[in-house]
């Protein structure tokens, strides 16, 4: 059958396309052609292993005026083109002749490249000129630097859970059944199938992250070692990113902390700028990253964002839990072929995916197609549809190969020509799980163990011998300092734009505003006056108990999915992660209640000397930092925004209520309260400050012993903090 390369600038710029029986008058219609569309036509032939092709290159003038349908029509087919060729120019000739092949395919039905389909979508403006051309030129200029090319090797992977929940308790689920295969460097390995089908559970076997309970998992036929962890790179399917940072910014701390120590400042942030420019991220560079509540870059912005914070390190082998979930087809086209030009640089890529369209499908180069745990399908992912078709089953409609592979995982028939064998033998028809079963038994005879071997071993690697004299361990090369000021920065970053929030201020500018209006120009002059007053200074300790505790409480559990990230590939200690955290807390907790303080002190007559003021200030601020480190402590034991929330407002209510201002005479048997109460303690001083001379009044016994109170405070913002970073300490255990 004769191919037809049409290249629509010329052969030098490498801007061509493939189609197949579409006429040129249809494309370029031939008013449009008059119109200064095509300039030159050159003809003539290639030869490539899989025969002669025949070539055309059509020049065109290049400031042409866009007006009318069919001019448009022609611009959008060019584009969509252009991916093709992009791919075919970029690697050996053997892959012009096998990405040719693939589309010749689609004449027997395999591969959907159908004229028409490729019109409409063309027409559906999928994707756009500007961005198609844009970004398959800057993916094209990914060079990474050599890495230690690992081939990946595993055989009967088995993984088994117990199933909580059910009645007998040693009963277990089996997840994956003996699952085989192989990714050599430069491939994309793809882990296809159903729902729940465990493709996951394969990935985290695969990267090291989870133990699989027998069968071999090899890297360049070594088993999984420690050193390994700095070769891997992951990427999850829930994309883990700050929100308030920019595209630059989380790839620039990323680099300084993950990048070794042997490179400069400068060079780490010039390797974070590249990545930028090799995933075509330039535009959106300095826009935030967003997330629920604030927009930010798109999503599959967003996933490039994350796959470059993993090829920052250069790793070896890179996993993507389902990089495109959520995208829309062209996008997703688009991330997968940044990952082929990522594999084709020298990586070993593996992917989970759901239902890839036919056009992603054929960037895969191996495929394994997952059923229930059990192994369909491994091998070349351009010969699964001939396997199939070789074990009785074959599209009856043209039908993207995708779908057809999916639905046969599902044991779903429809549309397809059966084996006559699992026809006869069931009646009136087979079942889902009747099909399912004959997959996995087709697949253990008719792959024989010679092909299996066949297929795990077919690659050997020629190491670059400079590369494998590099150092087995990458750790992260920041120095403790080092790290601890890049958090510290990156934290305030992110936060500052919730500590200093409209909502935030406002609240309490307003709480301020009414506290002064209500307590305005206050005084002493009678006992009931006094005992207003006290009020307000219990008001006080008690506010700036709930809001710095009810801020902090959300910080490990929000943060929990990017700590345990960063800290399974020890980007940092957590020692420098939590003092970190704690210093940024606590600096930006420090403006709103001086801010607080200024507006209701002199609204309500307070004592108007500056050492009162001064004292009252700082025990608020003492009684802040108490509070933040209860929250961090609550937040960092029960690692669930609700629950926490419903632990600190029972806390918080006991500790005002055994404060001093509610129940003066506490039964001896739950006296003992008070003292671990932060209001307590911050009340009685803030009276002392207030009533020095009025110690014999109403609240005046034991007020003049603040050293106590001090002392009692103090204990506590040390005591928070160190039961938060010892609970921090073991959520970290939990979760690896
Ligand atoms: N720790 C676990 N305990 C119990 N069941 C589990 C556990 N991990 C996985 N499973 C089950 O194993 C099966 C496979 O899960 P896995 O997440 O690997 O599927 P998947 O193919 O990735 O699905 P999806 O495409 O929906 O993400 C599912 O039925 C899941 O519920």
């Amino acid at each position: 059958m004769e191919q037809q390369l049409d290249l629509s600038k010329s052969f030098d710029n490498k801007e061509a396309v493939i189609m197949q029986n579409i006429d040129e008058d249809e494309i370029f219609p031939p008013e449009k052609n008059n119109n200064m569309f095509c300039t030159k036509k050159i003809e003539g032939h290639k030869k490539t292993k899989k025969g002669l092709i025949k070539m055309r290159s059509l020049d065109f003038a290049k400031e042409s005026p866009i007006h009318g349908k069919s001019l448009r029509h022609a611009r959008s087919l060019s584009s969509h083109f252009l991916i093709n060729i992009d791919e075919m120019m970029s690697d050996g000739d053997n892959e012009k002749g096998a990405h040719i092949s693939k589309t010749s395919s689609g004449k027997m039905g395999i591969f959907s490249y159908d004229r028409s389909s490729i019109i409409s979508s063309s027409i559906s403006g999928d994707v756009p000129l500007e961005n198609s051309q844009k970004n398959s030129c800057s993916w094209r200029r990914i060079q990474i630097e050599p890495t230690l090319r690992i081939r990946l090797k595993f055989q009967d992977v088995k993984y088994t859970v117990a199933q909580k929940g059910v009645e007998n308790s040693d009963a277990e689920k089996c997840i994956l059944q003996g699952v085989s295969g192989s990714a050599c460097p430069g491939e994309i390995l793809a882990l296809m199938g159903p729902s729940g089908g465990g493709k996951t559970t394969l990935l985290k076997l695969l990267s090291g992250k989870v133990k699989n309970d027998s069968g071999m998992i090899t890297y360049n036929d070594q088993p999984y070692n420690k050193s390994l962890k700095q070769r891997i790179g992951f990427v999850l399917q829930d994309d883990v990113v700050f929100p308030h940072l920019t595209v630059k910014e989380t790839l620039i701390y990323a680099a300084l902390l993950r990048l070794p120590n042997t490179l400069s400042k400068e060079q780490k942030k010039e390797r974070a700028i590249r990545v930028i420019n090799e995933l075509g991220l330039e535009r959106c560079q300095d826009t935030i990253i967003g997330g629920a509540f604030v927009r930010g870059i798109s999503g599959g912005e967003r996933k490039r964002v994350c796959i470059g914070n993993e090829i920052l390190l250069n790793p070896s082998l890179l996993f993507l839990d389902e990089p495109t979930s959520g995208l829309d087809s062209t996008t997703a086209l688009l991330i997968v072929q940044m990952l082929h030009y990522i594999a084709r640089a020298g990586m070993t890529v593996v992917m989970t995916i759901h239902q890839p369209s036919s056009r992603l499908f054929s960037r895969f180069d191996k495929l394994i197609l997952l059923g229930q745990g059990n192994s369909l399908y491994f091998g070349k992912a351009s010969e699964a549809m001939l396997y199939f078709s070789s074990v009785g089953c074959s599209p009856l409609i043209a039908m993207n190969p995708a779908e057809f592979l999916i639905d046969l995982a599902n044991g779903n028939i429809t549309d397809k020509s059966i084996p006559s064998d699992l026809d006869n033998k069931f009646l009136p028809g087979p079942s889902p799980s009747d099909v399912h079963e004959y997959f996995v038994g087709a697949y253990e005879s008719r792959v024989t163990n010679i092909d299996k071997i066949k297929l795990l071993n077919h690659c050997l690697i020629e190491e670059d011998p400079e590369v494998q004299s590099w150092p087995n361990s990458r750790d992260s090369g920041a120095t403790w300092c080092q790290q601890f000021s890049m958090l510290f920065t990156r934290g305030l970053k992110e936060r500052c734009h919730e500590y200093f929030s409209s909502l935030r201020i406002t609240q309490v500018i307003a709480t301020a505003i009414i506290v002064g209006l209500l307590w305005w120009h206050s005084d002493t002059s009678s006992p009931k006056r006094v005992s207003d007053q006290a009020g307000l200074l219990f008001f006080i300790s008690v506010f700036w108990a709930f809001f710095p505790l009810f801020t902090v409480i959300f910080t490990f559990p929000q943060e929990r999915a990017m700590l345990v990230k960063e800290r399974s590939v020890n980007m940092y200690k957590l020692s420098a992660y939590f003092i970190a955290r704690i210093t940024t807390d606590l600096l930006l907790d420090l403006v709103l209640p001086v801010k607080f303080l200024v507006i209701v002190y002199f609204m309500v007559g307070l004592k108007l000397t500056f050492t009162a003021f001064s004292l009252t200030l700082l025990t608020i601020l003492l009684s802040i930092i108490a509070a933040q480190g209860l929250g961090l402590a609550i937040g960092a034991g029960f690692m669930d925004v609700k629950k926490a929330t419903t632990f600190a407002s029972v806390i918080l209510m006991t500790f005002m209520l055994s404060g001093g201002f509610f129940v003066q005479e506490v039964p001896a048997f739950m006296s003992w309260v008070r003292y671990i109460s932060i209001n307590y303690h911050t009340y009685r001083l803030l009276l002392k400050i207030q009533y020095n001379s009025l110690t014999s009044s109403k609240h005046g016994k034991g007020i003049e012993s603040s050293g106590v109170e001090v002392g009692a405070v103090l204990v506590m913002v040390v005591g928070y903090r160190m039961l938060a970073y010892f609970l921090l300490r073991k959520m970290k255990l939990r979760t690896t």
